[in-house]
């Protein structure tokens, strides 16, 4: 239904590099673009639980947008406002935002022994009907937007999901999400295969909802050694990338372009190659020229990668970090999109990350 019932798009260069063709100028768009380093988040935002907003469709709709205005004429696309964490919160698994921590879970999965385990492994989730939020918010977005940008859905990775579940929330030593995967390794299999065909479904109706491309977070992987990830993490990234076109054809729905971010996980950039996903997203640890060279062996299409921190680091450095990403980069006029490595951070200055937009326009050859 999405392009009979929306505006046509205006600017759809992100969409014609993710699908490999040759473009003007490179997109660009950054990963958590809307956010806390926005004064214009905190006051849609308000005193409001985070979650809360997430379930608002009019609130998360107006958050999703505050970049695009802010950085009207810059950026190339916007990303809804939500959470990977509503998966395990469809799941069954109670999820809240603690101010200043992060997300935290109550009650995490101990032993697959416990009675929790067993119930989710049981339970039956509509995610159609549980996150309907969501599509709700994706929907009204789109008619917002107005075919400003085109609108990326989202969701985390199953291994990424799984380690949030059973640590209770974020983690320095992964000691819960080791146990897991080394000590009951087939059950956490099981998990992480449920997880996958959730993220399936969940995004199959993104797009249903008008979402024109979508992303898939695994920000945890980094975690993994080589042979950990493709155990636990690879083969789901690519059930998703495998059976997301196949339900959105059964849906009667076009296919739409995929990105896989998987942080940390550099090792595994050939094999991510070899997927279906049409975009790799790099994190700072890739030396852009060199996975560049291997992303166009494979035609694929590469994503990021400047470190977050480099905002922090004033203009001089801002413009350092975008020419070696425009030199390594192929000179962006095919099969790169623009962003950071990772997600912009709290402490970024609102103007700092508009010069990095102007000097991505301005290296790659059209000044604005
Ligand atoms: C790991 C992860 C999460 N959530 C997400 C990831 C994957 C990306 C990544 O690795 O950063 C994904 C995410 N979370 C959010 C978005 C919105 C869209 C966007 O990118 O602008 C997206 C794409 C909003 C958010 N998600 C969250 C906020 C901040 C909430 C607040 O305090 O107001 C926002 C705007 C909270 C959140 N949610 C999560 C954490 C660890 C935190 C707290 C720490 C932090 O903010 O960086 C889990």
């Amino acid at each position: 239904m999405s392009d009979l019932y929306f505006k046509p798009l205006q600017n759809d260069l992100l969409l014609r590099t993710a699908r490999g063709e040759k473009v003007s100028r490179p997109p660009c768009w950054v990963m958590r673009q809307a956010g806390r380093y926005l004064p214009e988040y905190h006051k849609a935002k308000g005193n409001r639980d985070f979650f809360e907003c997430c379930r608002d469709p009019e609130i998360a709709s107006e958050i999703t947008l505050q970049p695009i205005d802010r950085y009207e004429g810059l950026i190339d696309a916007a990303i809804i406002f939500s959470d990977i964490l509503v998966i395990p919160q469809a799941m069954g698994m109670e999820v809240i935002m603690v101010d200043g921590k992060g997300p935290v879970f109550p009650e995490p999965l101990h032993t697959p022994e416990d009675k929790q385990y067993v119930e989710i492994m049981e339970r039956e989730v509509d995610v159609k009907e549980t996150l309907g939020y969501v599509y709700a918010a994706i929907t009204l977005t789109r008619k917002k937007l107005n075919g400003r940008v085109p609108l990326f859905g989202f969701c985390g990775a199953p291994f990424t999901l799984l380690c949030y579940m059973v640590e209770g929330g974020g983690s320095r030593t992964f000691q819960q999400t080791k146990t897991w995967i080394y000590k009951y390794n087939a059950e956490s299999k099981k998990m992480l295969q449920k997880i996958a065909e959730l993220c399936v479904e969940y995004l199959a109706q993104q797009v249903i909802a008008g979402a024109q491309i979508v992303q898939v977070f695994d920000s945890w992987a980094g975690e993994l050694s080589p042979a950990s990830f493709k155990d636990v993490a690879f083969s789901y990234l690519k059930y998703i990338c495998d059976h997301l076109p196949k339900r959105l054809k059964e849906l009667g729905e076009e296919k739409v372009p995929m990105v896989v971010f998987a942080k940390g996980a550099w090792y595994a950039l050939e094999d991510l190659c070899q997927t279906k996903y049409d975009v790799i997203g790099l994190d700072w640890l890739h030396d852009p020229s060199s996975a560049y060279k291997v992303a166009q062996k494979y035609g694929k299409v590469v994503q990021g990668n400047a470190d977050p921190g480099v905002m922090y680091g004033g203009h001089e450095a801002i413009t350092t970090s975008v020419k070696g990403m425009v030199d390594g980069f192929g000179g962006g006029k095919q099969g790169w999109i623009a962003n950071l490595g990772h997600g912009v951070t709290p402490g970024v200055k609102p103007d700092d990350l508009k010069f990095f937009f102007q000097e991505i326009h301005r290296l790659s050859g059209i000044a604005t």
